[in-house]
């Protein structure tokens, strides 16, 4: 963000290229504390992570059965899986991670058209999570847009690199199908039926895309790309170039919890559970804490495409949830309240907005 004067008050500054903006050492501000980064507990077992193949989701109704078991336990376990056959082309996966990069590439002339620390902007550009105003700064330059309806908004995206709007649009469409049958799923896995969420999320529902960059960290020990959070929405899909994308494991060491690297094979899209689909299911299932660790030589993209009710909709804890022994455990909340809570709230001091939702006993 810049000042009066007209200059940034990220060491990044803005504009220019990726390896530019590289800086030889991690200055203080970007220092995170120790307990954000425990090497010592990372759990480099792949396997562990869940994968699942969504194909089996259009399969015969057993095979339907199946994947809707493995997603409840996967969400119930991590708030967490990846997911295979999932349909989309890889060249549509490869074309936005492609658009991504050309972005953050062009001249500070560009990118300073889309700049803004204001959360409401359905476009805007920036650094760490609220530049110039977090305690801790983040490693990470992001561009933020809205993208469903398409049409409503893809007129105020970037218009360079010359492919941007056509390639990442393309990308936003079909991971949004895919959310709203991965979304079918969830709410059938929870004994809702499949269809509802689906006229919500169908008509008025928001899809966000945050496209992050970690340009190559010095010392990937010291910072981090994002801190611990979950994300608001009811799911993310996340799409990267490389490793990076650590999950807090909640169900390991008996309970204390440890950290997952989750692993980087391509055309494999990962799926976050958010704070909405903790509330829509009571509880049963987590919104998964992550994190974007950094990468001492490569810069890193990512996309993730973050799905959720329509801005002032409230997500509530369904009657069909609750009973005497079974009391409802979150207020209802929108996306807005959401966007407020970011506004009053430093997340990068390891505030969460589900915390503001749960109801003490
Ligand atoms: O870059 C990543 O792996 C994580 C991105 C993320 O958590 C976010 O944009 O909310
Ligand atoms: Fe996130």
């Amino acid at each position: 963000m810049e000042n009066e004067k007209g200059e940034s008050s990220s060491i990044f500054k803005m504009g220019n290229s990726a390896q530019e903006r590289s800086l030889p050492y991690v200055p203080d501000c970007y220092a995170v504390p120790p307990s954000y980064e425990p090497r010592d507990a990372l759990d480099s077992n792949f396997e562990i992570v869940p994968t699942i193949d969504i194909s089996r989701l259009k399969g015969s109704d057993d095979e339907r059965r199946g994947v809707i078991q493995e997603l409840s336990s996967a969400c119930q376990l991590f708030g967490f899986f990846q997911i295979v056959n999932h349909g989309i082309n890889q060249n549509i996966l490869d074309d936005a991670l492609e658009v991504a990069h050309g972005f953050f590439e062009l001249p500070a002339k560009e990118k300073k058209k889309f700049m803004s620390n204001d959360v409401y902007a359905p476009v805007r550009y920036t650094t760490s999570i609220k530049d110039g105003l977090d305690k801790i700064q983040f490693w990470r330059i992001f561009l933020k847009h809205y993208a469903h309806p398409l049409h409503r908004w893809i007129h105020l995206w970037p218009q360079n690199p010359p492919e941007y709007r056509e390639k990442m649009g393309k990308f936003c469409e079909e991971v949004r199908s895919l959310s709203l049958e991965i979304m079918g799923a969830i709410t059938e896995s929870l004994g809702l039926g499949r269809d509802y969420l689906s006229s919500r999320m169908d008509k008025n529902g928001m899809q966000v895309m945050a496209v992050n960059c970690y340009p190559p960290c010095p010392d990937p020990t010291t910072a981090l790309g994002l801190p611990p959070h979950s994300d608001y929405s009811c799911i993310t899909i996340l799409l990267q170039n490389l490793t990076g994308l650590e999950i807090f494991h909640l169900s390991a060491h008996g309970g204390s919890g440890r950290w997952v690297l989750v692993p980087e094979v391509k055309g494999v899209l990962k799926v976050h559970i958010g704070d909405h689909v903790e509330v829509l299911s009571n509880g049963l299932y987590k919104s998964v804490i992550h994190k974007a660790t950094l990468n001492e030589e490569k810069t890193r993209i990512s996309l993730a495409s973050l799905h959720s009710l329509g801005m002032d909709d409230k997500m509530s804890v369904p009657y069909q949830l609750v009973n005497n022994e079974n009391p409802a455990r979150y207020r209802e909340s929108s996306f807005n309240d959401f966007l407020a809570f970011l506004v009053k709230n430093d997340i990068s001091q390891g505030e969460r907005f589900i915390d503001t939702l749960r109801i003490k006993d």
